[in-house]
């Protein structure tokens, strides 16, 4: 049901060599992709007749006057203009997908909150019944802010599409493999990789392996950058050529179909007769893109000391306040310790910033039990939380010889606002009612000597 015949309208440009393997390097680079020959117009980007009789159509991503470093479009060649993919709206209800500002009064978002994995449900999901929101956090209306999902999805959509006018979807796949046929091409997407899902641009999600879990952070605000590296330099942390945009790939297919828009928090659903995949070429910036996270070169201390977790950041959302991000995606993988004389799992913490963490895959350094696979935890703006009791012993007392973090990725939505519970997160989800229990061995040693009491 899931192989690559459901897929063979699908038509690829000449010389690549497989379907579904065309990915083009870079990160906001300036693609151009063609899916036959031709179809893209020479140095230009309106003729007056487009070849093959393709419509030209622009996707904005930013405002036409951001400045040019910042500024991203798309020229599409397609079948029919967008237009003809949309008619009259109705509103549907998803009750599970909800958008900031989302403040149930009978749940308190406040407290240090760890959730297992949200287990599958009997009903099959696609990917649109299938998002159960956690957090909101922001304004949806204003453009800040974010949201934070976990996906269960047993079933392709079929003939059906979406698109979300409120964000950009960064993907976080923890089990099976998705495969996101885009108006720009196709993207498959397995763990230990990520995808982000531009703003405005419409898409399939079919089930390749299943069932399929996964963490989404929904970002209202302005696009996920790579940080700056500062004296780092120009390499290491994510790497500009590991980022991949599909080449060019479309569907003619005449059959009714549904989209569906999310917009303003809101959604609604349209009827057209035909594939709304129909871009035969495209060239520009603003496109989806994946990377692998096992590309992420991590840089650490590497004499003592622990630094700030900003310095595993693989993507940045700016807020407007510099330094200060709408959203931070870091990720906590593989890596060697050595740091001497050092606590080295993460130091204890209140912050500003509100964190969502979620584990991919193996054991978090500073949460050895409890924080597993699939599993999420929040610790909210200036709410403590730190290494558990085992985590501050076995760090307090091990020998600090040079030791591999094997096994490990874990990562976290850091965002500048403060995260909402969903009712859902509260009251339905696994949330695990004795999280904060993990602090309560955490002896006193204070006893009035310089060498403390560390028996
Ligand atoms: O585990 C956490 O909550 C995230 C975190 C990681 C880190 O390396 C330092 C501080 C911190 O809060
Ligand atoms: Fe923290």
């Amino acid at each position: 049901m899931n192989d690559l015949s459901k897929i063979s309208g699908l038509t690829r440009a000449a010389g690549i060599s497989a379907l579904h393997e065309g990915y083009m390097p870079g990160f906001g680079n300036d693609f151009e992709t063609e899916a036959l020959p031709g179809a893209l117009p020479d140095g230009m980007n309106s003729p007056q007749r487009c070849a093959y009789g393709l419509y030209g159509e622009q996707l904005s991503g930013t405002a036409f006057t951001a400045p040019s470093h910042q500024n991203e479009r798309t020229w599409c060649y397609r079948i029919r203009p967008a237009v003809k993919h949309v008619g009259r709206f109705s509103k549907i209800d998803l009750p599970y997908w909800q958008s900031a500002p989302n403040v149930d009064p009978d749940v308190i978002s406040l407290g240090q909150y760890r959730w297992d994995p949200v287990p599958h449900a009997q009903e099959s999901l696609t990917w649109l019944t299938g998002m159960r929101t956690m957090t909101t956090a922001g304004d949806v209306y204003t453009q800040v802010g974010m949201a934070s999902h976990i996906y269960l999805v047993t079933a392709s959509m079929q003939d059906e599409y979406f698109y979300s006018a409120d964000s950009e979807l960064l993907v976080v796949p923890q089990e099976g493999r998705l495969r996101f046929c885009t108006e720009l091409g196709v993207i498959d997407l397995e763990p230990k990789e990520i995808a982000i899902l531009p703003r405005g641009l419409v898409y399939r999600v079919e089930l390749i392996d299943g069932p399929a879990r996964g963490f989404v952070c929904e970002n209202y605000g302005q696009k996920f950058d790579l940080p700056g590296r500062g004296p780092i330099g120009a390499n290491c942390m994510a790497n500009r050529r590991d980022f991949k945009t599909p080449v060019a790939a479309f569907e003619e297919r005449e059959t009714r179909s549904r989209v569906v828009i999310k917009w303003q928090g809101q959604f609604h659903e349209t009827w057209i007769g035909h594939s709304p995949l129909d871009v035969v070429a495209w060239h520009g910036n603003y496109a989806p893109v994946k990377y692998d996270l096992r590309t992420y070169c991590p840089v650490g201390a590497v004499l003592f000391d622990h630094p700030d977790p900003s310095i595993f950041t693989v993507l940045t959302a700016p807020s407007g306040v510099e330094g200060t991000a709408n959203i931070d995606f870091v990720l906590f993988r593989e890596r060697w310790m050595v740091a001497e004389n050092t606590f080295r799992p993460p130091w204890y913490h209140k912050n500003v910033m509100s964190e969502l963490m979620g584990n991919i895959y193996g054991e978090y350094d500073a949460k050895p039990q409890g924080f597993v696979p699939g599993g999420m935890s929040l610790h909210n703006m200036m709410l403590p939380h730190g290494p558990d009791n085992e985590a501050f012993e076995k760090a307090s007392f091990g020998e600090l010889k040079p030791g591999k973090l094997d096994n490990t990725m874990s990562f976290m939505f850091e965002t500048r606002f403060p995260q909402h519970l969903t009712r859902f997160a509260a009251q339905e989800a696994p949330l695990q009612d004795d999280y904060i229990d993990c602090w309560d061995s955490l002896k006193k040693r204070f006893d009035g000597t310089p060498e403390g009491n560390w028996d």
